[in-house]
């Protein structure tokens, strides 16, 4: 007699935009696959999210299904005129156009479970899950909830945090229903090799007895990480080699500016507009990194455990990069720049970095101590706990 089939595990998944809400979700899906896999069992999986986001590239590169529906961007503002503005009715507008799609797909799709993430085009995916009465689960990066998931609270079953303490800040109604998880970390993020970065980048010129700064301002790159780099590079470039990924669209001026380089610098730094499949071994070479502090970022850096100057984006919602930074400095963690960040002062804090492996490496332990590199195993069991309840 032939045993019976078990059907596929289907997993509709939605979440994006940027890479903080982009990666924990890819993350999952991998960690799901592989989990199932060796269960015998197949995964259907469908990613909703939105044409223009960082989600769509990802997805046609990992050949994960992928369908669009209408959103409406929801703009924060404590200003009635300001929400009243055209470009915010018109998206509101295409709010009920977005859960309308987004029914059909997910009553059509039948997903043993449905996965947000975050990004407002969760928000629509999300509401179908409701009301076509499939579990949801929603997993939230960021200390501080996001718009898309506030907006969520009251319809998952399952309220995924990345840390403790965010138990505070959930609305009232998602308390009892929340699991602290962790953030997902790519599992390729934590296994690189720094010789292999040398090769994939062409780092002949590094001089390998000297520490090497990783300087990141997320996907898009930070104009004002640029800025206070280009008045202490010849000082950095003294003391150690750097990889400065600046942003696609600031690469062509800061190249230029980089050709200004006296050659003996120069050979020690390597400017890039975007690190794609090296960033493992980039990250295994770093000693130092300089970085915005997005919730993606502080969860590798911490899954690593790598000595940080954080510079967190002053202007993200509820302040939220401030947050985590100052968290990771409380705990000896990370240096983090708040308040008016000048060049001198991220001089004053990556100096002594360089100076003293012996600081790196501490500041590098507390790091590790603050990561979690089991989190897409625990948004696992939190998914398949949901589906099999259900
Ligand atoms: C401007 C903004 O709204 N930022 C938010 C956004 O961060 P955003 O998505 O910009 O940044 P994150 O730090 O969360 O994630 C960035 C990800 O991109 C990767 N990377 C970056 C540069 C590069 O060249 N190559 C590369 O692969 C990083 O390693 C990381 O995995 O979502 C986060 C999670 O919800 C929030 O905490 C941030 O406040």
């Amino acid at each position: 007699m032939t045993k019976p089939q078990i059907p596929p595990f289907r997993l509709i998944v939605t979440g994006g935009g940027t890479g903080g809400h982009t990666y924990p979700a890819l993350t999952a899906v991998r960690t799901l696959q592989s989990r199932l896999m060796a269960a015998g069992r197949a995964l259907d999986v469908l990613w909703v999210g939105t044409a223009t986001g960082l989600e769509a590239r990802i997805t046609a590169a990992e050949q994960i299904p992928f369908a669009t529906v209408a959103t409406g961007k929801i703009r924060r503002s404590s200003n009635p005129l300001k929400l009243a503005s055209p470009a915010n009715l018109k998206d509101m507008a295409r709010v009920p156009l977005g859960v309308a799609q987004a029914r059909s797909i997910v009553a059509e799709f039948r997903p043993d479970v449905v996965l947000a993430t975050g990004g407002y085009v969760a928000v629509p995916v999300g509401l179908a899950a409701k009301m076509c009465r499939r579990p949801l689960v929603v997993h939230e990066q960021t200390v501080r909830l996001g718009l898309a998931n506030r907006g969520l609270a009251r319809a998952a079953g399952r309220f995924a945090v990345s840390s403790e303490s965010t138990l505070q800040y959930l609305p009232e109604a998602a308390r009892d229903r929340a699991v602290v998880t962790g953030n997902p970390v790519r599992p390729e993020v934590l296994t690189g090799h720094a010789d292999k970065a040398v090769q994939a980048l062409g780092l002949w010129g590094f001089d390998r007895s000297r520490p090497t700064v990783y300087i990141t301002g997320g996907a898009q790159g930070s104009a004002q990480i640029n800025g206070l780099i280009s008045e202490i590079l010849p000082w950095l470039l003294d003391r150690a080699n750097v990889v400065h990924q600046c942003g696609p669209a600031n690469e062509p001026e800061l190249r230029r500016r980089a050709a200004e380089l006296p050659a003996d610098l120069a050979g020690r730094y390597l400017l890039t507009g975007f690190v794609g499949g090296e960033l493992p071994d980039l990250l295994a070479l770093a000693d130092v990194v300089v970085s915005r502090s997005g919730a993606g970022t502080i969860a590798e850096l911490t899954a690593l455990g790598k000595a940080s100057v954080l510079v967190p984006l002053a202007s993200s919602a509820g302040n939220e990069q401030a947050h985590n930074a100052q968290h990771l400095h409380e705990a000896g963690a990370a240096a983090a720049l708040l308040g008016e960040v000048t060049s001198q002062r991220l001089q004053q804090a990556v100096a002594p970095l360089l100076a003293d492996p012996g600081r790196r490496e501490h500041m590098a332990q507390q790091a590790r101590a603050q990561g979690r590199p089991d989190a897409a195993e625990r948004l696992v069991d939190v998914l398949l706990a949901e589906a099999q309840g259900h």
